[in-house]
């Protein structure tokens, strides 16, 4: 992530990685702030054993961006809710990479660092069967809380 203040929203990825068993590593790297780390941290991803990047930013947010632009592993964007612009601004600079460097950029704020963490799972889960079994029981545990919601009969006087 690209502050400490990312991590309220970055802990929903790390919630569901934590759930699904699968190891991970954290750090504040900024493309901004720290562009010498950065450069470090993504040439060396890959050959440090890392398979897929979650990267979380906010505003100008060029950290998901750069960080593909230096490894060739995955990288997924979370676009971080600014307070300028509600992650409007982040949401636009992660997405809007130019044809040859994807980024995989999911929803602003804790929806997306969820998805983002699922994603992450789904990845992994390519070589992995034990983690294509988990995410099946991920989503029949969703489906069975969905459907037994029951809404009041007769609706509630407002
Ligand atoms: N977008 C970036 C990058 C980057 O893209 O490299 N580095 C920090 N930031 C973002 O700046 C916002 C405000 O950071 P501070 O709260 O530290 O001022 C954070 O959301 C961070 O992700």
């Amino acid at each position: 992530m690209g502050s400490a203040s990312d991590f309220e929203t970055m802990n929903h990825a790390i919630q569901i990685l934590k759930s699904f068993g699968v190891a991970y590593e954290t750090e504040i790297v900024s493309a901004h702030r720290t562009p010498d780390k950065l450069f470090s941290y993504a040439k060396t991803a890959r050959e440090r054993g890392l398979r897929v990047i979650i990267a979380g930013a906010g505003g100008a947010a060029h950290l998901p961006g750069m960080t593909a632009a230096m490894t060739t592993l995955p990288v997924i964007g979370v676009p971080v809710q600014s307070k300028a612009l509600q992650g409007l601004d982040s949401l636009l600079s992660i997405v809007q990479m130019p044809g040859g460097i994807p980024v995989a950029t999911v929803a602003i704020g804790a929806a997306g660092a969820k998805n983002a963490g699922l994603l992450a799972v789904s990845i992994l889960a390519l070589q992995e069967v034990e983690l294509a079994i988990k995410l099946e029981a991920y989503r029949e545990t969703q489906r069975d809380a969905v459907l037994a919601t029951s809404l009041p009969e007769g609706g509630v006087e407002s």
